[in-house]
């Protein structure tokens, strides 16, 4: 059962078809990774999977349903959740109050506190709860961006290139909690430039050129592809 499935997602920025009639398929319990080089038209997938674009054409299915139409909100209700790469956490607020702002919609008094501790722990930001989140250093503030995004017990979270300005050791830690979140059920769709985080964290990876699916597999039948390698070397044209 595929837990998202888009059929022939197309969009248009006036004369520029930035998605080309993608089919593309993540299955329940997941984890996989969209890459591609600039411009291929990664953003603006994640996009119409938000609903923060209306596609020109084609079907968004999201756990057997269609959400071509549905707004963004609806989408986030369902257990579609984001990280984006512009921080959204609240920069004057400490670390904890900020968890504690996005549990307050469903959890209360020590039930709360609890979900507030465990997801500290699990963010590595345990010894950093009483900073505030804009003193965090950049690694901290995009774990602390995970939590946010995982606050709302998602059952499929997207992550926009979650590692960008990471040390190596804050990309491998980041990786264990995605794996660590995939173990627990949370389906991933991450859209990511670095090859080895991608090669620590995906079971499947679709190449993005053009607008277009133009390959899919494993990390290793990727980097095995001369094609693939060429696109990146701009030797493929439209
Ligand atoms: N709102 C918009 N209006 C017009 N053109 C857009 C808009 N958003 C993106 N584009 C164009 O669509 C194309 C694909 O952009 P997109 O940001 O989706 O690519 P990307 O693969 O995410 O690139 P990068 O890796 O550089 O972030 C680019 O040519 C871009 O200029």
């Amino acid at each position: 059962m595929a837990i998202l499935r888009t059929e022939k997602l197309d969009k248009w920025f006036g004369g520029l078809h930035v998605t080309d009639e993608v089919d593309f398929t993540v299955e329940t319990g997941e984890v996989h990774c969209l890459i591609g080089p600039n411009g291929a038209g990664k953003s603006t997938f994640f996009k119409l999977v938000l609903g923060e674009h209306a596609p020109s054409g084609g079907a968004i299915l999201y756990d057997g349903e269609n959400i071509t139409r549905a707004k963004p909100f609806e989408r986030i209700r369902r257990g579609i959740s984001v990280k984006f790469q512009v921080p959204g956490i609240f920069q004057a607020l400490k670390v904890r109050q900020n968890l504690q702002i996005a549990l307050q919609h469903h959890l209360q008094g020590a039930t709360l506190n609890e979900e507030i501790d465990r997801l500290l722990e699990f963010l590595k930001l345990k010894d950093a709860q009483d900073q505030l989140a804009g003193s965090l250093s950049h690694g901290q503030k995009q774990w602390l961006e995970i939590g946010m995004a995982i606050a709302l017990k998602p059952k499929l979270l997207l992550l926009d290139e979650p590692t960008a300005g990471m040390t190596p050791d804050e990309t491998f830690a980041t990786g264990e909690m995605v794996q660590a979140l995939n173990a627990q059920g949370v389906s991933v769709l991450a859209v990511e430039h670095d090859m080895a985080f991608v090669r620590q964290i995906a079971q499947k990876v679709t190449v993005l050129h053009f607008g277009k699916v133009f390959a899919q597999g494993t990390i290793d039948e990727i980097v095995a592809d001369e094609r693939v390698a060429a696109i990146y070397l701009g030797e493929v044209h439209a």
